[in-house]
C-alpha cells in the first residue's frame, strides 16, 4: 500500500479504523445557494469518496482454507453532485462495494484505503450519516407511508429538532418523492396486498419510500442497491430522475444497476464497470465508455459497431439539423435501423460485452487493459486527490466523520419512539394480540371450570387435583412462550436494517420489546390469575398467586427472545422452544419429587425455572395447610418443599428473568443469522 499513513489491513468486524488519513486532505462540496432545485429539503453537501487500491476478502466458501477476493485493487472516487453506476455481470463484486463502502459489511478483511471527505470514517458515521436503499421492503406494515417516515424522522434526527420542524421536512419529502397521494396509505405486507391501495403502493410506490427513509436524515451519501429492481421501464426511470434531483443538491450518489435503459443510463455521469471483483472500466458513461471499450478491450465488436452507429448518427444530425443522437440513429437507413434502435442502448453493449469475455475468462485481460490505459491516468483517484490536497473539512463534517456513537438519539428517545409507532400499533392489532391473549384465556377458563370451587377442599384424594392444576398454571407460560418468537424471528431482517441504519441500539430494541410485552402481561394475569384463584378458591395469597404467574410468564417471554435470537429460522425456533419446555417438565418436582432425582440430574433440577414457579404456588397454597398427603408424609414434604421459603422461590424465579434477558442482549447483539 502507498500510503504509509494508513495501516495495511482495516479489520471490518472492528469497524473502520478511526485514524485520519493525514496526507489525504479534504474534498468537500457545497450546494450553491443560487440552486433552484435546493428548495425540498435541507440537503447536506456531499463528501467525495475515495478508494484507492481497496481489496476485500473472506473465507472462500468452495475451497477451504482459501480466501476468496471478491474485490481486487479497485482505485475510483465517487464525487459530491455526481451520480455514478456501478455495473457489471450477475455476482461481479456491485453489491459487494456498495456494502463496504456503506460500512455494512459483517465479516471479511478490507484492504487498501477508503477515504470520506479525506478522513477515514468510523463505521458509526457510516451508519448515521449516508443513506443506504436496499432492494429489499424492510418496513413496519402496520404503519401508514407518512407514519414510517416520522417514525424513522423522529430516530435519526436529532432530539432536539422540534417535532414540528420533523413533520415539515416529512411533508416535504412526501411531496418530492410523489409520496403525497398514498401518504395515508398502510404500508401492508405482502400477505395483505389485496387491499387495492396497498397492491398499488407495493407497485408503485414503494422504491420512493425506501429512498425516502434512506434520506430523512439528509445525508451527504445516498448508496443505493438495485433501486430499479422489478419496476417497469417508465417507473424505473422516474426514480431515477428524483435520484438524480437529489444529485444536483449536492449528494454523492452511487447506485448499482443491471440492465437500465438508454433514458435511466443517461441520467448517470459516470460509470464503474467490475468483472470478478476487478474494475475494467471507471469514467464517464455513454460515448466516452465506447470509445474505450472499442479502443482498448479487443473482442468489442459490439462496441465498435454502436461507436460507428454513433459516428454516423452525428453526422446525419449534424447534416440535418436534428435534435438528438437517438432520433438521429433512427434516421439511419436499412437494415441499420433497426440494429441502430437495439443497440443504442450504451449500458448493455458495455454489460453484455464484459460478461461475454468474462464467460471467456477474459475478465483479468479486461482489468489490465484498463490498468494500462491512458483514461486510468487521468479518471483514476490521484488527480481529484491531489486537487483536494489543498482544502480542509467544516468542523461539522469532521465531528460527522469521528463519530463514535452508534445513534443519533439517546437509547430513552429511541425506547419512547419505538413504543409510540410500533407498540401503539400492535396493541390495535387483532393479529398481535390473539396469540398473546388467546391461549392464557383459554387455559384459566379450562382451569377455572375444571376445579371449580376445590381448592379449599383438603381431602387426600383432592389434593392431587389440587396440586395439578397449580402445575398447570405454572406450566403455561413456558408453553405459551411459542407466541412471542416470531416476533423476533419474523422480524430480522427489519431489524439489522434499522441497527445497520443506526436507528437504535440492541438495547433500546429489546426494551421496548419486554415494555410492550410486559405490559400486556400485567393486565392479563391480573385478570386471569383473579378470577381462577377466588373461582377455584385457592389458598394462601392471591398476590402470590398472581406475582408467580406474572414473572414465570416473564421468564418464559425472555427465554422465546433468547431462543429466537439463536435459532436461523422459525422451524428451528419451533423445534427448539417446546423441545427444551418439555425437559423442564421432568426435573420441576412434579412429575417426579426432586428427592428422587438421580444424583447426576440434580443440577438440571436447580436451574429448571419450573420448579421454583410450581414450588412457589406449592407454597402459597398449602404453607397453612400443611395436610398428610401419602407415605405418610405431609404434602409439602412429601414433594420436598417443607421449610422453603415462597419469597425465595419467587425471587430465584425472577433471576432466571435477568438470566435469560441478559443472554437475549447478548444473543441478539453478536449472534449473526445475516452475513454480509
Ligand atoms: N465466501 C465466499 N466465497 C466465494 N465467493 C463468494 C463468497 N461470498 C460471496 N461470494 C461471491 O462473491 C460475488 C460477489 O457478489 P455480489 O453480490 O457483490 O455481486 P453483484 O455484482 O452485486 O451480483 P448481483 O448483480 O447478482 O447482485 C458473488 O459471485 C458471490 O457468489
Amino acid at each position: 500500500m502507498s500510503d504509509t499513513s494508513m495501516p495495511d489491513v482495516v479489520d471490518v468486524e472492528a469497524g473502520m479504523v478511526a485514524k485520519s488519513s493525514v496526507s489525504d486532505a479534504a474534498f468537500f462540496k457545497r450546494r450553491s445557494s443560487s440552486d433552484n432545485t435546493s428548495s425540498a429539503n435541507n440537503v447536506q453537501a456531499g463528501l467525495c469518496i475515495l478508494m484507492k487500491d481497496l481489496s476485500y476478502h473472506v473465507a472462500s466458501n468452495s475451497q477451504r482454507g482459501e480466501r476468496a477476493y471478491l474485490l481486487k485493487g479497485v482505485s475510483a472516487y465517487l464525487e459530491p453532485g455526481q451520480m455514478t453506476a456501478l455495473m457489471g455481470p450477475s455476482g461481479s463484486g456491485k453489491t459487494t462495494l456498495l456494502d463496504l463502502l456503506a460500512g455494512r459489511k459483517t465479516v471479511g478483511k478490507t484492504e487498501g484505503h477508503l477515504s470520506f471527505g479525506g478522513s477515514q470514517p468510523t463505521k458509526q458515521f457510516l451508519r448515521r450519516y449516508t443513506g443506504y436503499v436496499e432492494q429489499f421492503d424492510t418496513l413496519l406494515g402496520d404503519l401508514t407511508v407518512r407514519e414510517m417516515l416520522m417514525y424513522t424522522a423522529e430516530l435519526k434526527r436529532p432530539m432536539e429538532e422540534p417535532l414540528a420542524d420533523k413533520r415539515r421536512e416529512v411533508e416535504v419529502l412526501l411531496q418530492r418523492l410523489a409520496l403525497s397521494n398514498c401518504s395515508d396509505v398502510k404500508i401492508g405486507d405482502p400477505m395483505s396486498k389485496g387491499i387495492s391501495a396497498v397492491q398499488r403502493f407495493h407497485f408503485v410506490s414503494l422504491p420512493y419510500l425506501l429512498i425516502g427513509i434512506a434520506l430523512i436524515s439528509n445525508p451527504r451519501v445516498l448508496f443505493l442497491d438495485e433501486p430499479t429492481s422489478g419496476l417497469d421501464s417508465y417507473t424505473a426511470n422516474e426514480v431515477m430522475k428524483v435520484v438524480r434531483g437529489l444529485a444536483a443538491d449536492g449528494t454523492t450518489i452511487a447506485a448499482t444497476i443491471h440492465s437500465p435503459t438508454a433514458a435511466t443510463f443517461a441520467l448517470f455521469d459516470r460509470v464503474m464497470l467490475l468483472v470478478r471483483g476487478q474494475l475494467v472500466y471507471f469514467g464517464p458513461q455513454g460515448l466516452p465508455a465506447l470509445q474505450f471499450a472499442a479502443a482498448e478491450w479487443p473482442s468489442s465488436t459490439a462496441a465498435s459497431e454502436l461507436l460507428e452507429l454513433h459516428r454516423r448518427a452525428t453526422v446525419q444530425q449534424t447534416a440535418t439539423g436534428g435534435d438528438g443522437g437517438v432520433a438521429a440513429a433512427g434516421r439511419v437507413k436499412g437494415r441499420e435501423v433497426a440494429v441502430a434502435a437495439l443497440a443504442f442502448n450504451d449500458a448493455e453493449v458495455l454489460v453484455e460485452t464484459v460478461t461475454e469475455a468474462d464467460q471467456r475468462g477474459d475478465a483479468a485481460s479486461l482489468a489490465a487493459a484498463y490498468d494500462k490505459s491512458a483514461l486510468r491516468k487521468v479518471s483514476g483517484p490521484a488527480p481529484i486527490h491531489q486537487a483536494a490536497s489543498s482544502s480542509s473539512l467544516p468542523d461539522q463534517v469532521a465531528k460527522e466523520l469521528a463519530t463514535r456513537s452508534e445513534t443519533v438519539t439517546p437509547w430513552f428517545w429511541g425506547l419512547w419512539t419505538l413504543i409510540k409507532y410500533r407498540t401503539s400499533h400492535n396493541y390495535c392489532n387483532p393479529a398481535w394480540l390473539g396469540p398473546r391473549i388467546g391461549d392464557k384465556l383459554l387455559i384459566s377458563l379450562i382451569i377455572l371450570t375444571l376445579y371449580l370451587g376445590v381448592g379449599d377442599n383438603m381431602a387426600p384424594d383432592n389434593l392431587v387435583n389440587v396440586q395439578s392444576s397449580l402445575f398447570m398454571w405454572a406450566l403455561l407460560p413456558a408453553f405459551g412462550a411459542a407466541s412471542y418468537v416470531p416476533a423476533i424471528v419474523l422480524e430480522r431482517r427489519l431489524f439489522v436494517r434499522e441497527r445497520s441504519d443506526g436507528l437504535y441500539r440492541v438495547f433500546t430494541y429489546l426494551a421496548a420489546k419486554l415494555v410492550e410485552e410486559l405490559l400486556l402481561s400485567l393486565i392479563i394475569t391480573l385478570a386471569f390469575s383473579a378470577y381462577v384463584f377466588y373461582g377455584v378458591q385457592l389458598q394462601g395469597s392471591w398476590v402470590v398467586f398472581w406475582l408467580v404467574y406474572f414473572v414465570d410468564l416473564s421468564v418464559g417471554i425472555v427465554l422465546a427472545y433468547l431462543v429466537a435470537a439463536l435459532s436461523p429460522n422459525m422451524d428451528v425456533a419451533n423445534a427448539a422452544l417446546p423441545g427444551f419446555v418439555v425437559t423442564l417438565l421432568f426435573f420441576a418436582g412434579q412429575l417426579m419429587t426432586v428427592d428422587s432425582i438421580p444424583d447426576w440430574w440434580q443440577w438440571y433440577s436447580r436451574i429448571d425455572f419450573l420448579r421454583y414457579a410450581w414450588g412457589a404456588l406449592m407454597l402459597n397454597q398449602f404453607e397453612d395447610h400443611n395436610v398428610e398427603f401419602a407415605g405418610g408424609k405431609t404434602i409439602l414434604e412429601y414433594y420436598g418443599l417443607l421449610g422453603a421459603d415462597k419469597w425465595t422461590y419467587v425471587g430465584y424465579l425472577s433471576l432466571f428473568w435477568i438470566v435469560f434477558a441478559t443472554l437475549a442482549l447478548l444473543a441478539l447483539t453478536f449472534v449473526r443469522h445475516q452475513k454480509r
